[in-house]
């Protein structure tokens, strides 16, 4: 994938990857290795300039309406309330669209519940800029996930919030992943958050991006915070953080 015609930045070369349905996967990599670039790519955001991608056995060719997606900036809408916001796929998407004006009082339902288990009951009629960062953050999160999306597409939906708010909304995604079972692709920098929440965790060369190694997670669901802090688990973050470092050496002895 390269941006900006033959001569623009080349983003990912060479990547390949295959993801089960019903998986979680995680991908880490040094910054600017092309992770969101795979994002837009599997979502139908952008175009590939080369090779393909397949998505519930059909080639990508514009957006995906059976993903939910959230990313680092919350992007909502200022003249819509937070309930408003999280309620907008479903005014999109099939079959709800459909199914939007008859049974509002469910969908509404539904909605608030979501953002009732994100701890933003209370705040369904403020405006986003009557929230702080982490809050519209965790409304775009419901938003990704009220149609109840069969792919679920994370680019670092934690990444603004602090420790404490991030860990509940492991828990968060780690029930809908287990209520619903969406195939789920997280980008995240943050290696204890990949270990905790996926069953496959995929690392990226430096730029351009492609797949040079792949950590299994053995540990069963539901797991429980307290695992983070157990011996075997440091050392699958530890590996990893190895495995980032060499790929970041990598990218610099090739810069010199
Ligand atoms: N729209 C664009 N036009 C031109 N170049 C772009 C565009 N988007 C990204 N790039 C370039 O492609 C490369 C990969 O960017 P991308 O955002 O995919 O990386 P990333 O791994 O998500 O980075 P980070 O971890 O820092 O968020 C970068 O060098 C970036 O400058």
């Amino acid at each position: 994938m390269r941006y900006g015609g033959v001569e623009g930045t080349l983003a990912l070369r060479g990547t390949s990857l295959d993801v089960a349905e019903g998986e979680f996967i995680a991908v880490v990599g040094p910054s600017g290795c092309g992770k969101s670039t795979l994002m837009r790519l599997v979502t139908g955001l952008w175009p590939s300039t080369e090779g393909t991608v397949i998505v519930d056995g059909r080639e990508v060719s514009g957006p995906l309406s059976i993903a939910g997606m959230a990313f680092q900036n919350p992007t909502l809408l200022p003249w819509r309330t937070i309930l408003a916001n999280v309620m907008l796929p479903l005014e999109v998407v099939q079959p709800h669209r459909g199914r939007l004006r008859g049974e509002r009082a469910a969908y509404e339902a539904k909605a608030r519940d979501l953002l009732k288990l994100v701890g933003l009951a209370g705040f369904e009629g403020k405006y986003p800029w009557q929230l702080s960062g982490g809050m519209q953050q965790r409304a775009s999160l419901c938003r990704a996930l009220v149609h109840d999306p069969r792919l679920l597409m994370l680019d670092e939906p934690f990444g603004a919030l602090d420790v404490f708010t991030r860990e509940d909304l492991w828990d968060v995604l780690q029930e809908v992943w287990l209520a619903r079972k969406p195939t789920v692709i997280l980008v995240t920098h943050d290696l204890k958050e990949a270990v905790y929440l996926a069953d496959r965790v995929l690392i990226m060369s430096a730029r351009p991006g492609r797949i040079i190694a792949e950590r299994a997670v053995p540990y069963p669901r539901p797991r429980r915070l307290d695992l983070t802090y157990e011996a075997e688990f440091q050392a699958i973050v530890h590996e990893l953080r190895d495995r980032i470092s060499d790929a970041r050496r990598a990218e610099a002895s090739d810069a010199r």
